[in-house]
């Protein structure tokens, strides 16, 4: 029965044994994917000290940006928190433990990680983070290798219909640095504007230079053509030649659109973001980007995928048969089936329901028989 303690916090909830096994289908798939693309596994701790997690992504006011849990750790009278994002503390690994590594640091994690307060458009407070950091390098190349790297991360998790969204994470401060300058007052609010694509309130917040951006949107080829017509003395052309030549490494594994404002979510990536989509979803599978390691400053590249909302979309793998080991069975043979890729269920107890226990067969002298079903 339940009580009412058995309640789950809001944005909090269980996995039940299907869902359970397609998220662990799909984290076993992207995590040979990126082993077998030499990618090695770090397995930072769940709380850290809150200095460090909040402290380790330039740009990224942690705290405020996806709000961490924190309390005072009772051991150290320090303050800890809960990882709201995983590739901080890879960040911190390579500045630290793994500082003398050669370059580049191909890194990949996997891990749950939670916020205080989830978005109105995701409920969600717990996130099953995947992913892979390539440190030391935020050039095109790399930038072309981590894209590539979680479509194909997201194919072999059964995901179909792969998207990715292009953005230019620092747009603004580039081209209000000299092209298009701005007071500091109104660089926030240009960035409001084309947040929400208001061709009248960014011309009446002093942006109308930064007009031709609403337009530049859509399927990458005419976003990106759009874009290059914006004349900023050249300020862009790194920038969207970059873009162009990892396009052209995705080639057809995926769908490209461009969004050159979106800033959403990107909160310390540098010249290069990316969102991944996938047929089926409702919201983003993931993200990735260029960024610097605060403290050291090393330039770095990566993408984390969001496991857990993948889990709607996925496929449901296939169960392995189950056999019903009756009591005195002989273990040897159990064992023979289980390394021939059976399930096996023991039986404990007198009175079982071999069929209800969901087993479609029995192991009998002669080998498993196949049960009727009720
Ligand atoms: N961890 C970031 C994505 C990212 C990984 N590496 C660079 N950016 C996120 O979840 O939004």
């Amino acid at each position: 029965m339940t009580q009412p303690n058995d309640l789950l916090p809001e944005g909090l909830e269980d996995r039940l044994p299907l869902e359970a096994a397609r998220i662990t289908a799909m984290m076993r798939a992207c995590l040979d994917v990126l082993d077998a693309h030499g990618y090695d596994r770090v397995r930072p701790p769940l709380l850290e000290f809150e200095a460090s997690l909040a402290g380790r992504m330039a740009g990224a006011v942690a705290g405020e940006a996806r709000a961490m849990f924190r309390f005072v750790d009772p051991a150290s009278l320090r303050t800890l928190a809960l990882r709201s994002d995983m590739t901080p503390q890879v960040g911190r690994i390579a500045a630290t433990s793994l500082k003398t590594a050669a370059r580049p640091l191909r890194l990949a994690y996997c891990g749950d990680t939670v916020v205080i307060k989830a978005s109105q458009l995701d409920p969600a407070r717990e996130r099953l983070q995947l992913g892979a950091e390539l440190i030391g390098s935020d050039s095109v190349a790399a930038a072309s290798e981590a894209v590539m790297l979680a479509v194909d991360a997201l194919t072999a998790a059964g995901l179909t219909g792969i998207s990715v969204d292009f953005t230019l994470p620092d747009l603004v401060d580039t081209l209000s640095a000299k092209a298009f300058p701005l007071s500091d007052g109104q660089i926030e609010a240009v960035r409001r504007e084309l947040d929400t694509k208001d061709a009248g309130g960014l011309k009446a917040a002093g942006g109308a230079a930064y007009l031709p951006l609403l337009y530049a949107t859509g399927p990458f080829e005419t976003a990106l053509a759009a874009l290059r017509d914006v004349d900023a003395g050249g300020a862009l052309k790194s920038r969207l030649d970059g873009l162009e030549a990892i396009a052209a490494h995705i080639g057809d594994a995926a769908r490209i659109t461009l969004d050159p404002t979106e800033r959403h979510g990107f909160e310390y990536q540098s010249w290069f973001g990316f969102t991944l989509y996938a047929e089926g979803l409702r919201r983003a599978a993931g993200r990735g980007g260029t960024y610097r390691i605060a403290g050291s400053d090393e330039a770095a590249t990566g993408f984390t995928l969001y496991l857990d909302r993948l889990a709607d979309a996925a496929p449901q793998p296939e169960a392995a048969r189950t056999c019903y080991l009756p009591l005195g069975h002989d273990r040897a043979a159990a064992a023979k089936l289980r390394a021939e890729g059976w399930r096996t269920r023991a039986q404990l107890a007198e009175g079982e329901d071999a069929p209800a226990l969901r087993c479609g067969y029995i192991l009998t002298a002669t080998g498993p028989v196949e049960l009727e079903q009720p």
